[in-house]
């Protein structure tokens, strides 16, 4: 394993088998950011019957160009009569257009005395209607499985009166934070500590993603220890992330404890930053033949933060079976920095500007996988391939970060 193994690569075995996950049935009120488990198919049209867009005065468009009498008046939510020949009725937005009725003329332009109505002549057939099922048919598919369901989406099933849907269960996640050093907040920080940083960030980013972070631990530095917590942690989760520990010191024990506990996949890609990032499974003891799926991140912020993009939001997405997750959206910009790598992909933060000649990423001047501040008001990051030269203006490839 010596060699460093491409993101593809990496993606592709940590994406192998990777089983959706059963639905389960909630509240669609309660439903926001949740993926759909099956097809919905619409029960109703929409809207429901023929209506007007605009306050003003139903009519058959071969009466207009003359004073009609008003013969009846329609709010929303109440039925029409039909339309006595020859005339029109008043009617506001949403209500009901009457049998006989095929346009509507908006009150702005009728002059109005008594109970007639001036209707000018050029009012068209279908004009200011929105027609029965012009939005939603119904027995046509309403939203389809592996939708995340965004506002719009809860819109629609309220609109058809759904009061409950099946989505994916969440994907349970299990964070685990090695390094003695690590401290939490709220505590006293002693020589050579540091506060967790990765923890709030995985978390934040993994329930984004879809995921419901179950089980919290830290993980000691010996080789019993992080067994222990590791062992633990599968039992109650579909996918075990941990950060810190990977890399080629005797305080990296988490590797071993992969192969003990169960299998090591991958281990150290050709990216920057994340590179001894490792990948594997770990059998569950109280469920024979299950296993959870480990990623195992560096313990630099930034390479877990980077590493949680490009690993965990695809495994997550494959596990909720939704599209959208499984993939970044990529843009082009234009380079406003220089920069060379070496044999490992850089996976650079920037910031992209929306100019009018372009899309333009600014680099944060400082790379470091341990400069978090990289990633604060990072829109993206800018794919380098290995063994590239950039100049300032060059087209990149840029991951897009501020969507789902
Ligand atoms: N001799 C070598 N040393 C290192 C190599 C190498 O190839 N040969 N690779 C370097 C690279 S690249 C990375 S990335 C790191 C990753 O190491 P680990 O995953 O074992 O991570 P740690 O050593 O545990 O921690 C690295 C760094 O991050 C800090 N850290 C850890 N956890 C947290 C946390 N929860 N919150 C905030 N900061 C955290 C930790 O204190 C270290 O400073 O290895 C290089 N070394
Ligand atoms: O692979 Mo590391 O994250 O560059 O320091």
């Amino acid at each position: 394993m010596a060699e460093l193994q491409p993101v593809e690569a990496a993606l592709a075995a940590l994406l192998k088998d990777v089983e959706a996950l059963p639905g389960e049935t909630v509240p669609a009120a309660e439903a926001g950011g949740r993926v759909l488990a099956e097809d919905v198919t619409a029960r109703l049209d929409v809207p429901p019957f023929d209506n007007s867009a605009m306050d003003g005065y139903a009519l058959h468009h071969r009466d207009a160009g003359r004073w009609l009498p008003v013969s009846q008046r329609i709010a929303a939510g109440r039925p029409a009569e039909p339309l006595a020949p020859g005339s029109c009725a008043r009617i506001f937005t949403g209500g009901e257009l009457p049998a006989g009725a095929d346009c509507v003329v908006m009150q702005e332009r009728v002059e109005v005395e008594g109970d007639r109505a001036w209707i000018p002549a050029d009012t068209p057939a279908g004009d200011n209607l929105r027609r029965r099922g012009r939005d939603v048919t119904a027995g046509g598919r309403l939203l389809s499985a592996g939708t995340r369901l965004d506002a719009a989406a809860l819109g629609h099933l309220a609109g058809q009166g759904i009061t409950e849907v099946k989505v994916r269960r969440h994907p349970r996640v299990a964070l685990l934070s090695t390094g003695d050093e690590i401290v939490e907040p709220g505590r006293p920080l002693g020589p050579g500590q540091i506060y967790n940083s990765n923890r709030p960030m995985l978390r934040t980013l993994l329930t984004r993603f879809g995921a419901e972070v179950v089980h919290l631990a830290t993980v000691p530095d010996d080789a019993a220890g992080t067994r222990r917590v590791l062992k633990e942690a599968a039992e109650d989760a579909d996918v075990v992330v941990s950060t810190g520990g990977v890399s080629v010191g005797e305080e990296d024990h988490v590797k071993a404890a992969l192969e003990a506990l169960g299998r090591l996949d991958l281990w150290r890609l050709a990216i920057r930053p994340g590179k001894p990032l490792a990948l594997g499974r770990l059998s569950r003891r109280a469920a024979p033949g299950g296993e959870a799926r480990f990623v195992g991140l560096p313990g630099n912020p930034v390479s877990g933060f980077v590493g949680a993009w490009l690993f965990l939001r695809p495994l997550i997405g494959a596990m909720l079976a939704c599209p959208a997750l499984s993939a970044l959206p990529k843009l082009v910009a234009r380079a406003d920095f220089e920069t060379r790598t070496g044999p490992r992909q850089h996976y650079m933060r920037v910031a992209l500007d929306f100019a009018a000649e372009g899309i333009v990423a600014r680099a944060f001047r400082d790379q470091n996988s341990g400069v978090l501040s990289s990633c604060i008001g990072a829109d993206g990051l800018a794919v380098i391939p290995p063994n590239t030269s950039i100049a300032p203006g060059a087209a990149v490839e840029c991951l897009w970060l501020r969507g789902d």
